[in-house]
């Protein structure tokens, strides 16, 4: 299988990029429960995101003492220096929250910067553990990059042999193409490839013209740095070239999730949807490792750590249908925001339809609809966990109060399908 495309992923501004940058951040550490790395990068574009990191909304939830923290590139500079990469992600964040013992800064206290780059391979090497890389094993969860004036990310520059090394984790770069011009120490494109999630940020009306460059395919380094699972482009709206306006927004989904409350009607609608757009549906409780169906079977509740493997389960059906082109819709109640930050993934081709009703609404239809009446309790709870969609999740929200086939009408319409084309 070839590297996957990169996808867009567009934002309105900076704030809203590093409040994505930083919710993947989440995601990708959520989903590992093991010890993580994460190759931050230098230059302006990341240091916002680094600050909200430090924010009591996130700093609570990173689970600090299991997250280590590598550069993907430093300036040939002392550390303290204002030009120094890692010095800058330190005072963000870094110092305030992170165990000393987990920050992983490249050295530039040696002789020169082949030195440097020598001592942080191998201080790469001893962290993952072997002296070649693993497809199946990647080094970091995710890797930061941010896109200069001449394309090059990290230090690798255009036409600059460095970015060609394929059989060195990190090499010494005498001199830099665009200022600041002081040697460079940098990962190489294969490192940076071993990875779960490539993120770049591109915010910034000075980052036009270079996004201009890259999303017509021009062979630069920001177009070489892919990693061998997922790469995704934040732009925010001034970097944007008009002509790609639409590029992220065009075409149907290809897998729609419908959410919902218990009793809210997930499996009828998918099912009545998945007619009538010839696609398949699948409930979501499918996919439950058998440790839960037993659990379940024996009246126990579920608890997130049973839930993780589950929706990752479901995530990885959906990541299926995306790499061979299927689509498909799952019934899931996916409560919670946590829940669907994995089933999303940050793919913007999946969507949740969000099936909206009030608790009285809903306890009513149960009890007429199948003269079946649901513990009053459970239906609490359900309404207790749940966690609407945010704007931010993109949901397509249809009311549970209307007849099957005006609902699923109502969904189609929010996906610019008409009915001819149903
Ligand atoms: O040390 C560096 O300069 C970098 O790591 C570099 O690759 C940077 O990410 C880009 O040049 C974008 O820089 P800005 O974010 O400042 O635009």
């Amino acid at each position: 299988m070839g590297t996957p495309s990169p996808e867009l992923v567009r934002v309105a501004d900076k704030a809203a990029m590093a409040r994505a940058a930083a919710d993947l951040l989440l995601a990708r550490i959520a989903a590992n429960s093991g010890r993580i790395a994460i190759c931050l990068t230098g230059g302006s574009s990341p240091k916002q995101l680094y600050e909200l990191l430090a924010t009591d909304a996130y700093r609570d939830r990173i689970p600090w003492p299991r997250v280590h923290w590598f550069i993907g590139d430093e300036r040939f500079v002392p550390p303290g220096d204002p030009l120094h990469n890692m010095t800058m992600a330190r005072s963000a964040f870094l110092d305030a929250c992170a165990p000393p013992a987990n920050i992983h800064p490249i050295p530039t206290d040696t002789t020169d910067p082949e030195d440097a780059a020598r001592a942080y391979e191998r201080e790469l090497k001893t962290f993952y553990g072997a002296e070649q890389l693993d497809a199946a094993r990647p080094l970091f969860e995710l890797v930061l990059l941010g896109i200069g004036p001449d394309g090059h990310v990290a230090s690798l520059f255009p036409g600059f042999p460095a970015a060609d090394v394929r059989d060195r984790w990190v090499v010494g770069v005498d001199q830099a193409h665009v200022a600041p011009f002081v040697p460079r120490v940098s990962l190489t494109l294969p490192v940076l490839a071993s990875c779960r999630t490539v993120l770049f940020e591109v915010g910034g009306a000075d980052k036009r013209p270079i996004l201009t460059r890259v999303l017509a395919g021009e062979d630069l380094p920001a177009n070489r740095a892919r990693s061998d699972h997922q790469t995704i482009l934040l732009i925010d709206a001034a970097a944007s070239p008009e002509t790609s306006a639409d590029q992220s927004t065009s075409g149907l989904p290809q897998a729609l999730i419908i959410m919902g409350v218990a009793g809210s009607g997930k499996s009828t609608i998918g099912k009545a949807l998945g007619e009538r757009l010839g696609w398949r549906f699948e409930d979501g409780d499918s996919f439950h490792p058998p440790a839960n169906v037993a659990k379940m079977s024996a009246g126990h509740p579920l608890t997130d750590e049973d839930r993780w493997p589950w929706l990752r389960a479901i995530a990885a059906e959906i990541a299926r249908c995306r790499a061979n082109g299927e689509h498909i819709i799952i019934a899931c109640s996916a409560l919670k925001k946590a829940y669907r930050d994995i089933l999303l993934d940050h793919h913007h081709d999946v969507r949740i339809v969000y099936l909206e009703g009030s608790r009285e609404l809903i306890g009513d239809r149960m009890v007429h609809r199948k003269g079946h009446f649901m513990p009053t309790g459970l239906l609490d709870s359900q309404f207790a966990t749940l966690e609407p969609p945010g704007a931010c999740e993109h949901p397509l929200t249809v009311s549970v109060d209307a007849p099957v086939e005006a609902i699923v009408d109502g969904i189609l319409q929010q996906l610019h399908v008409s009915q001819d084309r149903a």
